[in-house]
């Protein structure tokens, strides 16, 4: 069983995540001629965006991880200008690396970024996006392949980090709500942590199912408590876009906020404050941003990582802060680290 002296698996995750960096790199170089319109002094972001025409989420994907990878910087007055480094990618620059990261202009992983950058995501989704459910749109969560091949995907990962974040995690007796729970794993290790605590575990109907199955397994484990879990368990499908949310006493919302475009977002953040008892908590496991938006590398890199596969990026502790604020909690100053470049935040419901 993994614990705290586990080796931190970012190691792994960080070379798979890089794939989408460099694609953002390449497709910023030879497709969009970012550093072509920077060679001519520095620009504010939101000019900078317009020149090159991308929406909100791409602009607020490419330009931290350009920034992370040390290419381009924020200047004194907010504007975007190039590094000495990020000269060598101008064209009219001698030497110029643009010709040889031209090279790979035409990988189709490229040519499929810069197509996502420009469209806000791809072009044609007629199978839905990962992880996402919304609406009368079709979702791979609730086809029974896609969301077990999707569900056990993300297992390993849930498996891993669990105990981690249910040690760090507030220990209360009361009502724990995972919402978009997955495969159940940070739901099951919370109630190994809190014995007297009971939960419900919040997916779409096709992914409960695949959740049930493990927590077969981890009720056999023979670990301490483990057989108690079930009993204390409640499966409830549904769709937290629109469905009316159990009340709860802590609501966990992991790696699910950057599956979603800023202001599902806000509203996902109204709707979980509600859900909450007075004195309640919303936590959030996730990788964030850093709050002046230019790293880090890895976190940069799983943005554009999300970029591709959902409607979402990630987002930095500043811009969750504001939408706990805006729903009438009482945002912590707690940044917790776990593993695998990922780590809590919480905001506390007054108790009035
Ligand atoms: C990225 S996974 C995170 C799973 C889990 N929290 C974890 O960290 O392993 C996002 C989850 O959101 C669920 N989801 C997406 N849209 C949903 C909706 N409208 N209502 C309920 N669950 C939804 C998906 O089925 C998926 O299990």
């Amino acid at each position: 069983m993994p614990t705290n002296s586990a080796p931190d698996l970012a190691t792994i995750t960080r070379h798979q995540r890089a794939m989408f960096g460099s694609r953002l790199l390449i497709a910023a170089v030879h497709h969009l001629s970012v550093f072509e319109h920077l060679s001519a002094g520095p620009l504010s972001p939101e000019n900078l965006r317009n020149q090159l025409g991308l929406a909100e989420r791409p602009a607020m994907v490419l330009f931290p991880a350009l920034c992370a990878m040390g290419m381009i910087h924020y200047d004194a007055y907010g504007r975007l200008a190039l590094t000495a480094l990020g000269q060598y990618l101008t064209p009219d620059n001698r030497p110029t690396l643009a010709g040889y990261l031209g090279l790979e202009g035409t990988d189709p992983g490229v040519l499929d970024m810069a197509e996502r950058l420009r469209n806000d995501g791809p072009r044609q989704t007629p199978k839905g996006l990962a992880f996402v459910k919304e609406g009368d749109a079709h979702s791979p969560m609730d086809d029974p392949q896609q969301a077990r091949f999707l569900t056990l995907g993300l297992a390993g990962r849930a498996q891993h980090l669990s105990p981690v974040v249910a040690d760090q995690m507030t220990k209360r007796q009361g009502h724990l709500l995972d919402v978009a729970g997955g495969s159940g794993f940070f739901t099951f290790e919370w109630l190994l942590a809190n014995p007297t605590s009971t939960a419900t575990l919040f997916d779409r109907p096709q992914v409960l199912a695949v959740a049930n199955e493990l927590l077969d397994t981890f009720s056999q484990s023979g670990r301490p408590g483990a057989d108690t879990v079930r009993s204390r368990i409640t499966f409830q499908p549904g769709d937290m876009l629109t469905d009316a949310l159990p009340e709860a006493d802590v609501l966990l919302a992991a790696s699910l906020f950057h599956d979603w475009p800023t202001d599902t977002c806000r509203m996902l953040a109204r709707r979980f404050a509600d859900a909450l008892r007075p004195g309640g908590e919303l936590w959030v496991h996730d990788a964030f941003l850093d709050d002046t938006l230019d790293g880090p590398l890895a976190v940069t890199d799983y943005s554009a990582q999300l970029f591709w596969v959902t409607k979402g990026r990630c987002y930095s502790r500043r811009e969750y802060r504001s939408w706990f604020a805006e729903a009438g909690l009482e945002p912590t100053d707690a940044n917790i680290p776990t593993q695998m470049d990922y780590g809590l935040i919480w905001a506390r419901k007054p108790v009035r």
